[in-house]
């Protein structure tokens, strides 16, 4: 892939939040330069109100707006819950950022799970890989879908999306959107994107944040181990970046560069 994952860290999620709105919008304006469209995939975990921090700041100019009209927005994993349960990943990008987008401002085309499908995990993955089917279907290869973004964190076992260490989800090459049914996070019945669809992104950003991450960062960035988070490094390379802050890397000896677009 050549190059290496960016790391970018900040003193506070404060001093965080603005570069990585400044990053989404060059993938969104990105995206819509591509395609008309921007094609964006959002974990759960502490990642959403991170993303609302920064897209709900007020616009500084013209070149610093979110075209939320233009956004298409898809699940990196969601949990097998109904939409309004307290586990929904969705339910929580609603109550951290898409609930509180001005009404009479433009929207985001969200694209949740069937909740019809809740009772069979792998009809609920087939109908997700369908949805995204039906959206890159005619503009991309089909082979695999690609993502302007993916947006992810990183879980202090060194999982991402609903991709857990040593699981055999790992090993997964022709699914677009795979059943979980003993994830080691509760609630163990989700679906995820595969490791191909994410690695085959145009970029991948990860946020991780405070104290209970620096452990796990120092395995993925110093040894690896096949840990999914550094699977996504490794077949990203620089088209990966990191957005953590110094508590999450404190003794990690990977060179942080200075954010830059
Ligand atoms: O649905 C989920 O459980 C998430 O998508 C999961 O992959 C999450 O992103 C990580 O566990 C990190 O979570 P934190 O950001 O809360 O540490």
């Amino acid at each position: 892939m050549g190059g290496q994952a960016n790391l970018y860290s900040f003193p506070t999620v404060d001093a965080l939040a603005p570069a990585l709105r400044a990053y989404v919008i060059h993938c969104q304006d990105a995206g819509i330069a591509r395609h008309g469209v921007f094609k964006v995939a959002v974990s759960g975990g502490s990642l959403p109100k991170t993303l609302a921090q920064a897209l709900l700041a007020s616009a500084t100019s013209e070149a610093d707006k979110v075209r939320w009209d233009k956004w298409e927005i898809f699940f990196a994993d969601e949990r097998a819950v109904p939409l309004d349960h307290a586990d929904s990943n969705y339910g929580l990008l609603r109550a951290e950022l898409l609930d509180k987008l001005p009404a009479d401002g433009p929207r985001p085309a969200v694209h949740p799970i069937d909740p019809s499908l809740l009772d069979d995990t792998q009809e609920l993955a087939d109908g997700y890989e369908q949805e995204l089917v039906k959206s890159f279907a005619g503009r991309d290869s089909v082979r695999l879908p690609i993502f302007d973004l993916i947006l992810l964190g990183c879980g202090p076992d060194g999982h991402t999306c609903s991709l857990f260490p040593g699981h055999e989800l790992l090993r997964e090459t022709a699914a677009w959107v795979a059943p979980i049914e003993d994830s080691p996070k509760p609630p163990p019945r989700r679906v995820t994107l595969t490791l191909p669809v994410v690695t085959h992104a145009v970029k991948v950003a990860f946020v991780a944040t405070g104290a209970g991450k620096k452990e796990v960062m120092k395995e993925i960035f110093e040894q690896g181990n096949g840990l999914p988070c550094a699977l996504v490094n490794e077949g990203c390379g620089e088209r990966c970046s990191w957005f953590v802050d110094n508590a999450a890397v404190e003794g990690v000896t990977y060179p942080r560069r200075p954010f830059s677009l």
